[in-house]
């Protein structure tokens, strides 16, 4: 994607001079003469980097006070100063006052592109080290390597380069917002922000502030820039996209049409360019029918649906995740890592996980907080927390829900090896030949063994 300059000088040469060298290193530019135009152009789109006359004559602000509104406005966005020979000492106020550097005239062309770039890498990498803060808690690697994960991986790696707006479906906990940071990873705009929105935990009078910003009244600058502003260049993921307000699915599905809003309050059409990823855990179709989600809005969001399922559909991923969340906890917290006994992994791979992924997690880290002793440790099924192990057949009840110990031993025997067995095969993802092998079985026999038990 490339960077936004708006260079700001009342002298037309040196504006066509630094859009010129500019350009032909690829960057795109844009020109202002005085404040008002500046601001204008500021306030359509929050520029990557703005070069900025000291003097600026004839303009209703000078280069300092743009300066400070600017930065009022936009701290995070680099200004360069363009200083003439003999007033440093204005530029180097400027910079107390938030510049970033200062190019004098006459410049050479080497020295404009230098700090151009660095600039602009200082401000990615600044930018890296917010998001960076704001994920901390959230892994960055979509792990597992079942059937499943692979084939989302590969559906991910296809659609990132694509551009298209994706909406990722899924239970609560699954993956969803991990599968959305993986695409913007592998997309054209990973060096562009990722910015987070959820549609579920803002009321809806917040809704369109937190998306669209809010204008001064001057209708000249934003009081603050919304979600889809700061997207600029970049991925905007709203997630639980099923519980945004109706008013602003409109809004929405006008700003998919054309890339352009308004922010709250506002009067001008602010561009942007913005990857939409949009997830839900709820049934779009469903609430489509029921009149709380537009028809149309869904079909532009689901230009190419993924979804991630439930842990439960890939249940042999549980191992590795387990030894991916020991080792992040292990190195985020310092407590020791666990082994985990056969008996406690098979009551782990057989639990249902309403919670998905991030259950697990909270429960690994609960285990290795509660086990006492250190890595020698092996955790036991009798040593996990007490609704996991409870949804585990260990002590199971007969069809109609009577208690196991209320039955003969023979029909006793075969509630408890029905129920094994089902949770046995579940564990295994329905592979019959992985699950003989570990119930100590021929394939045959367990074959027989099931149908005996009418399991089938
Ligand atoms: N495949 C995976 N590999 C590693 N970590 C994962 C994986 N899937 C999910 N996680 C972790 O589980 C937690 C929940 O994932 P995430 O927030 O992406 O789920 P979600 O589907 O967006 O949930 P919600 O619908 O509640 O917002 C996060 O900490 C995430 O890093």
């Amino acid at each position: 994607m490339a960077n936004d300059i708006l260079i700001v000088d009342d002298e037309a040469d040196i504006r066509d001079l630094v859009a010129g060298i500019l350009e032909d290193e690829g960057f795109t530019t844009r020109t202002a003469r005085d404040s008002d135009s500046a601001l204008a152009e500021v306030s359509n789109r929050r520029p990557n980097l703005v070069f900025l006359d000291i003097w600026l004559q004839g303009s209703k602000l000078d280069g300092l006070q743009l300066l400070e509104q600017i930065k009022r406005e936009h701290a995070d966005v680099p200004v360069v100063m363009i200083s003439g020979h003999g007033n440093i000492e204005t530029a180097v106020a400027a910079i107390k006052r938030g510049a970033y550097d200062f190019i004098e005239k006459p410049f050479k062309s080497d020295r404009l592109i230098l700090v151009a770039t660095r600039a602009l890498e200082t401000s990615r990498l600044k930018r890296e080290v917010k998001e960076l803060k704001q994920q901390a808690p959230i892994a960055s690697t979509l792990m597992g390597h079942s059937a499943c994960m692979n084939q989302l991986r590969q559906t991910i790696e296809r659609a990132a380069k694509a551009n298209s707006r994706i909406l990722i479906v899924g239970p609560s906990g699954a993956g969803k917002e991990l599968a959305a940071r993986t695409l913007h990873n592998a997309s054209g705009r990973a060096e562009g922000p990722f910015v987070v929105i959820n549609a579920a935990a803002i009321t809806p009078e917040r809704m369109e502030v937190e998306l669209f910003g809010v204008e001064q009244s001057n209708g000249e600058q934003p009081r603050k820039a919304g979600a889809l502003e700061e997207a600029h260049g970049g991925t905007l993921f709203i997630d639980e996209i099923g519980d945004m307000p109706r008013e602003t699915q409109n809004k929405i599905l006008r700003v998919l049409v054309d890339q352009t809003f308004q922010r709250a309050g506002g009067t001008i059409k602010v561009n942007v360019d913005v990857r939409i990823i949009s997830s839900t855990a709820r049934n779009l179709e469903e609430e489509i029918a029921e009149g709380r989600f537009r028809e149309d809005l869904y079909h532009r969001l689901s230009v190419v649906p993924i979804r991630v399922p439930p842990l439960s559909e890939r249940r042999e991923d549980i191992p590795e995740l387990i030894e991916y969340f020991m080792d992040q906890i292990s190195l985020a917290t310092g407590l020791p890592k666990r082994q985990i006994g056969a008996d406690a992994m098979a009551v782990l791979q057989s639990h249902v996980w309403p919670g998905n992924v991030r259950q697990l997690r909270n429960n690994v880290e609960r285990v290795m907080i509660l086990a006492g002793g250190g890595p020698e440790v092996i955790i036991t099924a009798d040593m996990l927390p007490q609704d996991v192990g409870s949804m585990v057949p260990t002590m199971p009840t007969g069809n109609n829900g009577e208690h196991i110990m209320g039955l003969p031993l023979r029909e006793a025997r075969e509630v408890f090896e029905r129920d094994y067995l089902i949770a046995q095969i579940s564990r295994f993802s329905g592979n019959i030949s992985r699950t003989a092998e570990f119930v100590g079985m021929e394939r045959s026999a367990l074959h027989r063994k099931l149908k005996a038990l009418g399991v089938g």
